[in-house]
């Protein structure tokens, strides 16, 4: 079939690619000059294992095209994505901009029918939106052409995104249209294999509130397991062994109950956030929602306040002011750079407010940290996780990548002059640190610091 798609952030690009290497012809659209030049030489902005392969790949079978050219976009494909984004207004809502902006481009330029699937995460009703939008751009035309809008939730993560577009648990299409069902069907058929009970058809609205339900479930278990570890802290138990203990029942899964200093990203902290708006635009007082979002912004702060508490306990020190702290971890998660809303960033900022001096190393999200932050004197990016152990009063650990997993006690303690590590995603053993005598304090394992008031 032939597809195109507009937008090509993380979505974009992976539904475009992903679309191509599966045999249809895909034009990628974006706004952004820059991007698409870089996209046409193969070049991806992003850090994703086995994109940039998959990209060169369908690019050069002739496959995959990048363009700013919406007309061409437009004219030359039946089916039409939307993957813009939908950033946080103010007052939390999704700013609806990006996707309407494409409405009015798909009207201007339409000249037959076209089945317009947006992909981006929307609040309910915006298919009826696109659908006016789109609608009132052909009447200023004076023409009259019939097309079709339907919903189809993205529910991939960054860092494994092929494997969840292309064998993702579900693919979900909101829409009442008998025809939109049979082109989604073929668009999708690649993927289907011999389970075509993946391809979810239902209502356009309950498939709009699907994505943020999904994204508001995962983010409660997330909060509910780190007031656990909060709990487990005061109390003295090990929240590793409650994970292993509850997350054995069927009914609750061991999926996404890590505890760990907080979920960031670019979409649990957004969409929680517009959930709770839309259901205030209803008359509705989403209490969960919100406690979902308060015990997240709490837990932020929990690396900072157990080093201060730690400090002080530990080596006597009241004020943060001229310590030297190492910092393993940038990105939101591992095997991606995104630093949107990483646990990271509250505790940097927190440490230079303080008057700390920091020494940070990520495997792939220096390059963004210093975008962010610029060149700052009480920032150093280091090139290695021994190099920010150097004269460290403490280490902290916010992202879980594999290289620090394989690291050892008895290295950590070799390396790090002061003994103190404070772990906020519990990569350790806690009696293999006490033994080589580190002093280590993880997210509900025992330690009781800091209690939160
Ligand atoms: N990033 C993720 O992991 C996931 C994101 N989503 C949702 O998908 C949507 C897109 O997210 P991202 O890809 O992360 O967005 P993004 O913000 O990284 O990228 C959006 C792209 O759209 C382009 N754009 C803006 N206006 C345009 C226009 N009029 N025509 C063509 N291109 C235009 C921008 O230049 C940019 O390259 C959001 O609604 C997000 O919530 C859903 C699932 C996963
Ligand atoms: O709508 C979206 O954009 C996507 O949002 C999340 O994907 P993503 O943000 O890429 O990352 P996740 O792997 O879900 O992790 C989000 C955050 O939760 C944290 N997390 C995750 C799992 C866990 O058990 N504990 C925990 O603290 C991670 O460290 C990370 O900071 C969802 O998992 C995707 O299904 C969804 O499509």
């Amino acid at each position: 079939m032939r597809i195109s798609v507009f937008g090509t952030g993380y979505v974009g690009l992976v539904t475009g690619t992903c679309l191509a290497d599966a045999g249809h012809e895909v034009i990628c659209i974006d706004v952004d000059a820059a991007k698409i030049q870089a996209l046409q030489q193969g070049h991806i902005p992003i850090y994703e294992p086995g994109l940039a392969d998959l990209v060169q790949r369908n690019l050069a079978a002739g496959r995959l095209h990048f363009t700013t050219d919406a007309a061409w976009g437009v004219s030359a494909s039946l089916l039409q994505f939307i993957a813009v984004g939908t950033p946080a207004d103010e007052d939390g809502s999704a700013d609806l901009n990006y996707v309407l902006a494409v409405a009015r481009t798909l009207g201007e330029h339409m000249q037959d029918y076209k089945l317009i699937i947006n992909k981006s995460t929307v609040p309910v009703g915006t298919a009826e939106k696109v659908q006016a939008c789109i609608q009132a751009t052909l009447s200023q035309r004076q023409v009259n052409l019939d097309f079709d809008v339907c919903s189809n939730p993205e529910f991939l993560k960054e860092g494994a995104a092929i494997a969840d577009f292309t064998q993702g648990a579900r693919i979900i299409v909101g829409t009442e249209s008998a025809r939109v069902r049979e082109l989604m069907s073929q668009c999708y058929a690649p993927f289907l294999q011999d389970q075509p009970q993946k391809l979810i058809f239902m209502q356009v609205r309950a498939a709009e509130l699907s994505k943020y339900a999904a994204n508001a479930m995962l983010a409660t278990k997330i909060s509910f397991i780190n007031e656990i570890a909060n709990l487990a802290e005061r109390m003295g138990a090990d929240i590793e062994q409650i994970r292993l203990g509850i997350g054995s029942d069927p009914r609750i899964g061991p999926h996404f109950i890590q505890a760990g200093c907080g979920y960031g990203g670019s979409c649990f902290p957004k969409d929680v956030q517009a959930l709770a708006h839309m259901a205030e635009q209803v008359g509705y007082r989403a209490h969960l929602l919100d406690a979902v979002e308060q015990v997240n912004h709490q837990q932020k702060q929990r690396m900072f306040e157990k080093l201060q508490d730690a400090l002080a306990k530990t080596q006597g020190r009241t004020s943060l002011a001229g310590c030297t702290l190492a910092v393993w971890g940038l990105a939101f998660k591992p095997e991606t750079d995104d630093m949107r809303e990483a646990p990271s960033r509250v505790l940097l900022e927190a440490l230079w407010q303080a008057g700390a001096h920091v020494q940070v190393y990520d495997p792939q999200a220096q390059a963004e940290c210093a975008r962010i932050y610029g060149t700052r004197p009480d920032l150093d990016l280091c090139t290695s996780i021994q190099q920010t152990l150097m004269g460290a009063d403490a280490l902290l650990i916010c992202t879980e990548w594999q290289e620090f997993r394989q690291v050892s006690a008895s290295w950590l303690a070799q390396h790090l002059a002061s003994k103190l590590v404070i772990d906020g995603r519990n990569l350790y053993d806690p009696l293999a640190m006490q033994a080589a005598g580190l002093r280590y304090y993880a997210i509900g394992r025992g330690d009781s610091l800091a209690p939160i008031l």
